[in-house]
């Protein structure tokens, strides 16, 4: 059976058995460049995979020894030796060493690609490299080091965002930017309170963010609880009071999700909560050294608990994270474990309360994707086997086919704004699209009034779902 349209198969070098490629002429070309370099490496089995600095310093040497000049543009990125030394010694040191091992697995190259090169690449890489990632279920895949993406500095107010359209990576604009604006793309979830975006991109990028959103520090939606935080209902103080207890007792290092100063009592006690609501965030992220000893996990109950943290203690808005961060794994998790119900009662939530206040653009990357994901799991109950649960969701006033069909209109509508129809995305989608719609590339226009007077109602029905009994 072929692939689906959009996607390219890939065949793993027998060598090593880990790496892939698409074609011969890409394996012969990269095996003379650099592949036979580490080949021997990574096909020790006992061996951890390398880090993807290492990987990526490794390769730019044997290209910087071939005489690439687009590496030579890579070495223009400050490595930033003396502040990294300053900041965290411990890291200098681990970089230090990695970047070694690096230039002697590229078999010791001279001059211009010598130790010296290889300590360049190796911290401006781990200082400057976007982390690349599925786009639903956050799977780490690599990281680029591209010489243009890489120059955009981060906004937690961006104005563009960057698309990884495997293999090209690409920035769009997420809204009108005038001639001479700087552009800003996003490096870490920016919808996360003012000290986890600060926390993040420090620890990750070795900065203290001053974009114009962080310059008005703890005080916007971001930061807002429900209530004030001296209203905190009694028996959650109490609770609060507990895990502030057994977070000391763990040693948990709590910086991350401070509230306020962390002095007064309604402080001490939010953040307490709070940390334990991005429990599940800071487990997938492995913030181990935020979480020593036992690590909480990120299973559905897991997820479920912090999510209940954060309702039922009467604090937390749907849109104030770890709210939108806790739903998103839900809806990930159910759909890997083939929950087609929960996954389309969560996806309703996001797609209609959450997802219109904190990413307001169809067309934002990850707002596409989870929409794509949310008309997939519809279109399941159009399947004669599911008729009488559709039915049922029907009588209850969730109409499954209007809703795919309205779903499938938005993702083809806002892709060439985003990944483009050309993509591989693009690809999955048309072929969807010409099924379901035709070979026009505009919707029937009876089709956009049913969905136009169904919508309402759908989002009458998402409004009402309880994310906690879902
Ligand atoms: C991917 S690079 C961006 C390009 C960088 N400005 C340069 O020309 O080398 C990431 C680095 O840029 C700087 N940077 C990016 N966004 C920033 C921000 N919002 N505030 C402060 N520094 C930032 C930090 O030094 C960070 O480590």
């Amino acid at each position: 059976m072929g692939l689906p349209a959009g996607f390219t198969e890939v065949k793993a070098c027998t060598g090593c058995k880990t790496i892939k490629y698409c074609s011969k002429t890409c394996q012969a070309k990269a095996w003379k460049l650099e592949h036979k370099y580490e080949c021997k490496v990574l096909a020790v089995p006992t061996r951890p995979l390398l880090p993807h600095g290492v990987r990526a310093t490794l390769k730019l040497l044997r290209r910087l020894q071939a005489g690439d000049k687009t590496v030579t543009e890579l070495l223009r990125f400050e490595p930033k030796f003396d502040e990294i030394q300053k900041s965290d010694p411990e890291k200098y040191e681990e970089y230090s060493t990695l970047a070694y091992g690096a230039w002697k697995y590229a078999d010791e190259p001279d001059a211009q690609a010598g130790l010296e090169a290889a300590r360049r690449l190796f911290f401006a890489i781990n200082r400057n490299a976007l982390s690349l990632s599925t786009p639903l279920d956050d799977i780490s895949l690599g990281i680029a080091f591209d010489p243009l993406v890489c120059t955009v500095n981060h906004s937690c107010d961006p104005n563009a965002f960057f698309i990884f359209n495997c293999p090209k990576t690409m920035l769009r604009a997420s809204r009108p930017i005038a001639k001479g604006e700087e552009i800003f793309i996003k490096y870490r979830d920016v919808i996360n309170p003012f000290s986890v975006r600060q926390a993040e991109l420090k620890e990750a990028y070795y900065f203290d963010c001053a974009c114009s959103k962080c310059a008005k520090g703890a005080t916007l939606r971001e930061d807002v609880f429900v209530k004030p935080i001296e209203d905190l209902s009694p028996e959650w103080g109490r609770r609060a009071d507990e895990l502030i207890k057994r977070q000391a007792a763990r040693k948990i290092n709590l910086t991350w999700f401070r509230v306020g100063s962390n002095t007064s009592q309604a402080e001490r006690r939010m953040s307490a909560l709070q940390a334990e609501g991005f429990a599940p965030w800071a487990a997938g992220r492995q913030i181990v050294n935020k979480w020593p000893g036992s690590l909480p996990g990120t299973s559905i109950t897991d997820l479920k608990a912090s999510l209940r943290v954060c309702m039922e203690s009467g604090m937390w808005t749907i849109t104030r994270q770890p709210v939108p961060h806790l739903l998103h794994s839900l809806f990930a998790t159910y759909m890997a474990a083939g929950d087609v119900e929960r996954t389309l009662h969560i996806g309703l939530k996001k797609h209609f309360v959450l997802d219109p206040v904190i990413a307001p653009q169809p067309f934002w990357y990850e707002h596409l994707v989870d929409t794509w994901a949310l008309s997939q799991t519809a279109t399941t109950y159009s399947h004669p086997r599911n008729q009488g649960d559709a039915e049922r969701l029907l009588r209850k006033g969730c109409d499954t086919r209007i809703l795919f069909l309205g779903l499938l209109m938005e993702v083809w509508e806002n892709l060439p704004k985003s990944y483009g129809r050309e993509s591989p995305l693009g690809g999955v989608v048309e072929r969807v699209w010409r099924t379901c719609i035709g070979e026009m590339d505009e919707p029937p226009m009876e089709l956009k009034k049913q969905v136009r007077d169904a919508w309402p109602a759908l989002k009458g029905y998402a409004e009402r779902i309880d994310v906690l009994t879902v």
